[in-house]
């Protein structure tokens, strides 16, 4: 298992690269290039009340919503990061209708790596400095080296995932990412623009008394849901459980990582398929709460199970603690 003493970031993913299975080392520098990206970001997500950054790009993005200035810069990084490593065959992004075919530079699509990313997760709180975050998940292509990469090379199931990860920019910046063994979170010291191992092998609490889910929407839940909420609620046992929503699933996420706790954003008679995109938001978030000890479903069925039929696709989200998504399912398949 990792140990403490690979402190930096850049230091753990080459200490670690041998445990990865198709170890070449061109994961660690896919890795490495999330790592610039991130900090770039981060530097501009931090002088966002200082600078015109903050507000809408007066664009709107394949689902309709009304992308931020800062949404469209962080796609910008990102992409441009991931591109220049000669690693990366296909982006698939929040802010992009298409995914973007990326070429080797000799020309002869040699590069083996699909990735997905959600630039700027918890847009809404962008303009209100509440914390945001950035989502990745990477998959190895399944079409042959040599050739184009396809929308097929995106639309694998989250089992597929050889790499997934956040990245916080909250109160600290943090990393957080699993390459199939164990989740490991990495602070930014913005002294000196480096990421430190802070928190190794991230386990969720087996049972937790936080619930995070957007009440606002609580008439047009399904009963299932309606009847968990209400066993939260309930006064009984170690209950009522605490409600905390902040609105970014990264923050969210990771507070129900650290102390116990479920994430639900669900179907409702407003959306009925959810909000949250299964490729970008789901199932990277789903590969880390498993690694975790955790778990992640659509209410019925493992999110990581679902193949996949088109990018931008929204799924039902039941993410964390294991007892309580456990018990989430139980009403859901109840109702
Ligand atoms: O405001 P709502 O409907 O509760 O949605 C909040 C959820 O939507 C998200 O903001 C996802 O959407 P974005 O990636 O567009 O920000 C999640 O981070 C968050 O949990």
């Amino acid at each position: 298992m990792f140990d403490k003493q690979h402190r930096t970031l850049g230091e753990f993913i080459i200490a670690n690269q041998d445990s990865f299975q198709y170890s070449s080392g061109e994961l660690s520098r896919l890795l490495n290039g999330i790592r610039l990206a991130a900090k770039v970001v981060n530097h501009e997500v931090n002088k966002a009340g200082l600078v015109d950054i903050i507000g809408s790009a007066g664009e709107t993005n394949v689902q309709g919503e009304s992308q931020q200035k800062l949404d469209v810069l962080a796609n910008e990084k990102f992409i441009q990061t991931l591109k220049n490593r000669e690693i990366v065959c296909g982006i698939a992004s929040e802010e992009e209708d298409d995914f973007i075919t990326i070429n080797s530079f000799d020309k002869q699509h040699q590069n083996k790596y699909v990735v997905l990313i959600d630039p700027l997760d918890g847009s809404s709180n962008i303009d209100v400095n509440v914390s945001v975050g950035t989502i990745f998940s990477v998959y190895r292509r399944i079409t042959p080296v040599g050739t184009p990469v396809t929308l097929e090379d995106f639309l694998q199931p989250g089992k597929n995932q050889i790499a997934a990860g956040y990245i916080i920019y909250g109160t600290s910046t943090m990393l957080v990412y699993t390459t199939g063994s164990g989740v490991n979170g990495f602070t930014l010291n913005p002294a000196l623009g480096t990421f430190y191992l802070s928190h190794p092998n991230m386990q969720y609490p087996e049972d937790g008394n936080i619930y995070s889910v957007n009440e606002g929407n609580y008439i047009h839940f399904p009963q299932g849901v309606k009847d968990y909420i209400k066993y939260c609620q309930k006064e009984e046992g170690d209950r009522p459980y605490t409600s905390r929503y902040i609105g970014s699933l990264v923050s969210d996420f990771h507070r129900n990582m650290i102390k116990g706790g479920i994430y639900m954003y669900p179907k409702s008679s407003k959306a009925h398929k959810g909000k949250l995109r299964l490729l970008y938001e789901c199932n990277p978030m789903a590969f880390i709460a498993e690694q975790a000890n955790g778990k992640a479903s659509d209410g019925f069925q493992r999110v990581m199970d679902i193949q996949p039929t088109e990018l931008h696709e929204r799924v039902p989200f039941f993410c964390g603690s294991k007892r309580m998504v456990e018990k989430a399912e139980e009403f859901m398949a109840n109702a």
